[in-house]
C-alpha cells in the first residue's frame, strides 16, 4: 500500500482554511531566505502559495546571500515583534558565515511555527505542549492513520538530526514505540532496519534504504527528498526525486510505504500551515 501524502495534506489543508475563516484576523507567516539556491527557492514558492490557499498572509523576505548575522537576526527581531506576524520560518541551510544555532534561537518560541527553537525542542522532549517540527509531525500523523495506536511497535528512525530524526524519535517514544536512533556510526545498519516495524529514512542519501532490509509488513516513512541525475529516467526530465528508499524494492516487501514525491514533502507544508493557526489561535482574545 502506498500513503498517499498529497492525499493526506489536502484533507488537513482544508481543515487548517475553516480554522482560518474563524479567526478575526489573517494569520501571517514570514518566511526568510537567505541567498538564492534554486531548490529552496521552489520550497519558499510552495509555502506562500499554500499560505494564500488556506486564507493566510505569507511576508517573504528573500536576502543576498552576503547578508550579515546581525542583520539577519536584526529581521528575527522585527518579526517577532510583528502583530502581524504568527509564524516565523528562516529557511535552513543558511551560508556558512551564519551561525544557525544563533539565528534560530533568536526567534519568539511562540512564532517558532518550525518547532526549532531550544524552549520548543525541550518541550518536545519533556512531552510538553510546544510547536512540533513539521516534517516529524506530518510523519506521525500519517503513521497513524495507517498503522492506529503505535503501542509496543519497534521503530528505527535512521538520522539523527535536530529537524527529523531526532524529533520524530520523540514522538514515536511518546506512542510508547520500541525506539532506536540508527546513525551514520551505526554497525549493521541492514540487521538493526530489519527488527523494525516502522521505518523512519531520514538521512540524505538516495535510494541507501534496500527492499531486503525491510521485514516483511512493515511502515516505511521516506523523509529523503534527493534530486539526482534522470540519465537512466524517461520522462526526459534532468533531474528526478528520489527518496532515501530505493522505492520499488521496499514497496514489494513493506506493508505500507511513503513516496517521493508526493509522501512527506506535501505533509510538511501542511503541517506548516497547521502550525501557524495554531500560533493564531493562540492569540485571538
Ligand atoms: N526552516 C526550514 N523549515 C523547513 O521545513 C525546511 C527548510 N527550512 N529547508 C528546506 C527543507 C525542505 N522542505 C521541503 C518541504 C516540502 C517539500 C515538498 O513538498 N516536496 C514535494 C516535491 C517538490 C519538488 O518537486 O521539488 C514532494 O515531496 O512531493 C520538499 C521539501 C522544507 N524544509
Ligand atoms: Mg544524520
Amino acid at each position: 500500500m502506498i500513503i498517499d501524502g498529497k492525499a493526506f495534506a489536502a484533507a488537513l489543508r482544508a481543515e487548517v482554511a475553516t480554522g482560518v475563516a474563524l479567526l478575526s484576523r489573517v494569520p501571517g507567516l514570514a518566511v526568510v531566505l537567505v541567498g538564492s539556491d534554486p531548490a529552496s527557492a521552489v520550497y519558499v514558492r510552495s509555502k506562500g502559495k499554500a499560505c494564500r490557499e488556506a486564507g493566510m498572509a505569507s511576508f517573504e523576505h528573500p536576502l543576498p546571500a552576503e547578508t550579515s548575522q546581525a542583520d539577519l537576526v536584526a529581521l528575527v527581531h522585527q518579526l517577532n515583534a510583528d502583530p502581524a506576524v504568527d509564524g516565523i520560518l528562516v529557511q535552513l541551510p543558511l551560508p556558512d558565515h551564519i551561525d544557525a544555532n544563533a539565528i534560530i534561537a533568536a526567534i519568539d518560541p511562540e512564532k517558532d511555527v518550525d518547532g526549532f527553537t531550544p524552549e520548543n525542542a525541550g518541550r518536545l522532549a519533556t512531552g510538553l505542549e510546544g510547536f512540533v517540527p513539521c516534517t516529524p509531525l506530518g510523519a506521525m500523523m500519517m503513521l497513524k492513520a495507517t498503522r492506529g495506536d503505535l503501542t509496543g511497535l519497534e521503530a528505527v528512525v535512521i538520522g539523527r538530526s535536530n529537524i527529523v530524526g531526532k524529533p520524530m524519535a520523540a514522538l514515536l517514544l511518546g506512542e510508547s514505540c520500541t525506539v532506536t536512533i540508527a546513525h551514520s556510526r551505526t554497525r549493521n545498519l541492514p540487521a538493526v532496519v530489519r527488527r523494525a516495524d516502522i521505518v523512519v529514512a531520514a538521512v540524505g542519501r538516495p535510494e541507501m534504504v534496500r527492499g531486503d532490509w525491510i521485514k516483511p509488513g512493515a511502515t516505511v516513512i521516506d523523509v529523503g527528498i534527493n534530486r539526482v541525475d534522470a540519465a537512466a529516467s524517461d520522462t526526459g526530465a534532468k533531474t528526478k526525486l528520489v527518496g532515501d528508499v530505493a522505492f520499488a524494492e521496499a514497496e514489494a516487501v513493506a506493508g505500507a510505504i511513503t513516496p517521493v514525491p508526493g509522501g512527506v514533502g506535501p505533509m510538511t507544508i501542511a503541517c506548516l500551515l497547521k502550525n501557524t493557526l495554531t500560533s493564531a489561535q493562540r492569540r485571538e482574545r
